[in-house]
């Protein structure tokens, strides 16, 4: 019998769980999807049910192989990568989780971090973890769990109770619950792990009153986890990678040295710059993170998110009826010589990083009786430009490398105008691999390298593709009048 080829990555997001199926080539081959509920029981609160999460992999993946006409012998590892924070707390006799997962997005735990936050415990939580102390992190949310789920936390002193976010989660599950184990990327979002020592932080457990009976053991990235239950997909399949979906992205696009980059556009975007083995501290309330663990080695990444990118394209289309496609965007950006004068900022739901301003709300600048819709796309596409801008200019003055280049991908990298406009306003290369589902592949990488699929991070790069570079052009005044103009009606943004 041949050795099996072929990687099954499970991407588990917010909205939707994917699976595909890679060949040794990095090709996708099959691909199972299904959208799942969420849940908004009060304002601010978001919810999933873990059990909808559970059935969509399954299914997802029996789908992918299917439709690759293969069977479970050949496939030679699953990798998984998945939301990040997202906190679950289960039985672990049962595997029954006490409550629905809480998901990242989810606000309830806001005055919880106001109060430690005023207590002045920042400083620990920034230096051990290199988060903000903000609910978006997982150590507020499973304290939470702990004190409003009745019995939760006596049942966790006991032993009883397996935390995990949810990689964790289906990896118990995959295994029978077998293996309690997450890896170094998605422990470093839980504001309870020590991204230096890479461990579980004493002092945290303490200040988000955490027993450490309910912690998962933290792996390399890259390594052997476990095997699937047979009767899941017909044999045991090792799982043998595992990383947060937006580190995943990172090794998907082959982001493996120091100074590497990539941007994810979708609703909003994700950007991370490999820092190496350095862990720099921003100045401008970045995040610093684990980008992958390899080999019992962590590389650092430093981490911005804009709220409002795609999302601004959407709004367009469904707030203004000014377009019927996001892809109309491109053609009415071209066919303006410029602006216009026309600036807008998608501070819809406030702004992200590096300017962190909950209360900014957005608008439209410049507008004359010559503008049009085109300018009013046009400024939309730009925004995406300038807050990409913002966060490379604060990532540089946070002491980290200029990016030698910025690797794109999500719904919005299809999007010719933008990514050219991207270069021109960044002064750096704009790459777009062939392969947008570069957050599956980061994954298929990882669980690859862990069975010798593959020999390590030279060979999964030299499998990665470009579809098309755009290189940096325009005058260097041109761009200085742009982002002042940015900045002009930023300041008016900003409440
Ligand atoms: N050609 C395009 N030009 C501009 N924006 C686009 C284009 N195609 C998609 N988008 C935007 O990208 C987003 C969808 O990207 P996707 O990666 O699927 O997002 P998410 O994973 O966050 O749901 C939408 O907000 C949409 O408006
Ligand atoms: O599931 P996504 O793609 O929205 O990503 C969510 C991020 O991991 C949250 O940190």
């Amino acid at each position: 019998m041949s050795e099996p080829r072929y990687i099954l990555a499970i991407d588990q997001g917010t909205t939707s769980t994917r699976s595909i199926v890679f060949d040794d080539q990095a090709r996708v081959v099959a691909t199972g999807q299904a959208e799942f509920a969420q849940h908004y029981p009060e304002d601010g609160w978001v919810e999933h049910d873990p059990e909808d999460i559970w059935r969509d992999t399954l299914a997802t993946a029996r789908e992918a192989i299917a439709e690759a006409k293969l069977a479970a012998t050949d496939i030679a590892a699953v990798g998984i990568t998945n939301q990040r924070e997202t906190t679950l707390l289960w039985d672990r006799a049962t595997g029954e989780p006490i409550h629905r997962a809480i998901v990242w997005q989810d606000r309830r735990t806001a005055d919880h971090c106001a109060t430690l936050k005023a207590a002045g415990h920042e400083v620990l939580v920034r230096e051990r973890t290199g988060l903000l102390l903000d609910p978006y992190f997982s150590a507020t949310k499973l304290s939470w769990l702990l004190d409003n789920v009745p019995d939760a936390r006596a049942r966790a002193e006991r032993g009883e109770l397996a935390f995990g976010t949810i990689d964790c989660f289906l990896l118990w599950r995959m295994t029978g619950g077998r293996v309690h184990a997450t890896d170094a990327t998605n422990a470093s979002r839980t504001m309870l792990f020590d991204i230096h020592r890479q461990q579980w932080d004493a002092d945290l457990l303490v200040l988000f009153d955490i027993p450490a009976s309910v912690l998962p053991e933290v792996r390399d990235s890259s390594s052997l986890f476990g095997h699937c239950v047979p009767e899941l997909f017909g044999a045991p399949i090792p799982i043998a990678g595992i990383a947060g979906d937006q580190q995943a992205a990172l090794i998907g696009q082959g982001c493996f040295e120091r100074g590497s980059a990539k941007a994810t556009y979708g609703t909003g975007c994700f950007m991370l710059l490999n820092t190496g083995d350095k862990a720099v501290r921003s100045e401008n309330r970045l995040l610093t993170t684990t980008a992958y663990r390899l080999n019992g080695k962590a590389a650092y990444a430093i981490e911005g998110s804009i709220f409002v990118a795609g999302a601004a394209i959407k709004w367009l289309r469904d707030g203004l009826g000014l377009i019927t496609h996001a892809s109309q965007t491109d053609d009415m950006a071209t066919r303006v010589a410029d602006n216009g004068g026309v600036y807008m900022v998608p501070a819809f739901v406030g702004l992200g990083a590096p300017h962190w301003d909950a209360h900014a709300r957005g608008l439209i600048t410049g507008l004359t009786l010559g503008s049009s819709a085109a300018h009013v796309a046009r400024a939309a596409l730009e925004s995406v430009g300038y807050q990409t801008a913002d966060l490379v200019a604060a990532m540089i003055e946070d002491g980290a490398a200029r990016p030698s280049a910025l690797r794109v991908d999500g719904g919005m990298s299809a999007n010719d105008w933008l990514c050219q406009f991207l270069a021109d306003i960044l002064e750096i290369p704009v790459e777009r691999p062939a392969n947008l589902e570069t957050t599956a592949l980061g994954a298929a990488f990882l669980a690859g390298m862990a069975v010798g699929l593959w020999d390590g991070p030279e060979a999964v790069k030299a499998l990665t593709r470009q579809d098309r570079s755009f290189t940096p052009a325009g005058d260097p005044q041109r761009r200085a009048d742009l982002l002042a103009g940015w900045r002009k009606a930023l300041e008016r943004a900003l409440a």
